[in-house]
């Protein structure tokens, strides 16, 4: 066998906050029939949520010693000092992973990831099998990641470098230009002539042909997903970048920060009032469990947007503080106090 396929493949799972990279990667693991497959997750927040909730969602080969979580940044920043630490160690084990799956943070750039795969210290272990990058349908069709034609020509004509007035089209132009297959989700949200129009509306925004599938809950055969054997780390100059250039790149446009979750009456009650309080201050993401008086179970919240979710998804474990924890990301500029008063009111 030469070198090259005696390396252990690794997907990178790109997307924007809340696109449905978690639920993409609960479905290989699904399908993973006794395949070892590692999880890397990354958040960009300070808890570990996404960790959490695949831990607890009782698929075999989620168990926590297969998930690896780098919260509290963007892996594209700490690639030295926790991503190849931490490749390392999975290539070390005793049975190294046969796949391994890495959920990079909703804000993460891909470019500086899949750099990381030439390093001397895995470059000859392990290689990019492929960039999946997940699309919130609907935020698309919202214009969540739109210019406003008028801001960027102001901003051209006092700054010939800027691209964009608008940090999250950057991010999600890099997610594209990375992507070797690109997950059109939430597909249940649109109905086909929405489809049709975001499929054009992302090629024309993709630098090169790549397979664009739609897709609910990320709920796509395995073998669609992995084994695409792109080796992307081989072919970083097909993958443009905003970033192209220098090596420094910040995340200083959004913000996070974790308020407590007040105990709710209802999930019905708490979630609207969460979805009232995003939609206020265009809070782009909130996750995070909650604890409800009397239930025995752990209450998960999901907002993208406005758009709410909630399950109850483990029982509280015996001795566990119940203390209710909400992530909150936006643009830099949230009104923190705002928002947190109005989270507790
Ligand atoms: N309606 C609908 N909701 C979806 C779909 N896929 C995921 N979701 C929901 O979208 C929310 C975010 O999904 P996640 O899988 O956590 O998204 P993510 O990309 O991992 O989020 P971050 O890690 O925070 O960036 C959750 O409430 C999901 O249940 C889908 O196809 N349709």
């Amino acid at each position: 066998m030469s070198q090259s396929l005696a390396k252990v493949p690794a997907t990178i799972v790109s997307g924007f906050l809340g696109a449905g990279k978690t639920t993409l990667v609960r479905h290989v693991m699904s399908q993973a029939r006794g395949r070892r497959i590692a999880i890397i997750v990354n958040e960009f927040g300070s808890l570990g949520i996404d960790g959490d909730l695949l831990a607890a969602c009782g698929i075999p080969g989620c168990e926590a010693e297969n998930i690896v979580e780098l919260a509290n940044g963007c892996i594209c920043c700490t690639v030295a000092d926790d991503f190849l630490p931490t490749m390392a160690a999975l290539l070390d084990r005793a049975e190294p992973p046969e796949h391994i799956l890495i959920e990079t943070s909703g804000l993460a750039l891909p470019k500086p990831l899949i750099k990381a795969f030439n390093w001397p210290s895995i470059r000859s272990r392990v290689t990019v099998d492929g960039v999946v990058t997940v699309v919130d349908g609907p935020a698309v069709a919202e214009g969540r990641f739109a210019d406003d034609p008028e801001a960027v020509a102001a901003q051209r004509a006092a700054d010939d470098s800027l691209d964009h007035d608008n940090p999250l089209a950057e991010v999600f132009e890099d997610q594209l230009s990375a992507a070797d297959l690109v997950v059109l989700n939430k597909a249940d949200l649109l109905d086909e002539a929405a489809l049709a129009r975001l499929r054009t509306e992302i090629a024309a925004r993709l630098p090169r042909a790549v397979k664009v599938v739609a897709a609910r809950e990320g709920a796509l055969d395995i073998a669609v997903l992995l084994g695409l054997g792109a080796a992307a780390e081989d072919d970083l100059a097909a993958r443009p970048s905003h970033h192209d250039g220098s090596d420094d790149h910040e995340h200083d446009d959004f913000d996070s920060f974790v308020v407590p979750m007040p105990e709710a009456a209802s999930p019905e009650a708490l979630v609207a009032k969460l979805a009232e309080v995003a939609a206020r201050f265009d809070v782009l993401r909130m996750k995070g469990f909650a604890s409800l008086p009397g239930k025995p179970m752990r209450l998960a919240v999901q907002g993208v947007g406005a758009r709410f979710r909630h399950h109850f998804d483990r029982p509280w474990a015996a001795g566990e503080a119940r203390d209710g924890r909400l992530v909150v990301i936006g643009q830099s500029g949230l009104d923190k106090a705002a928002i947190a008063a109005a989270i507790a009111g």
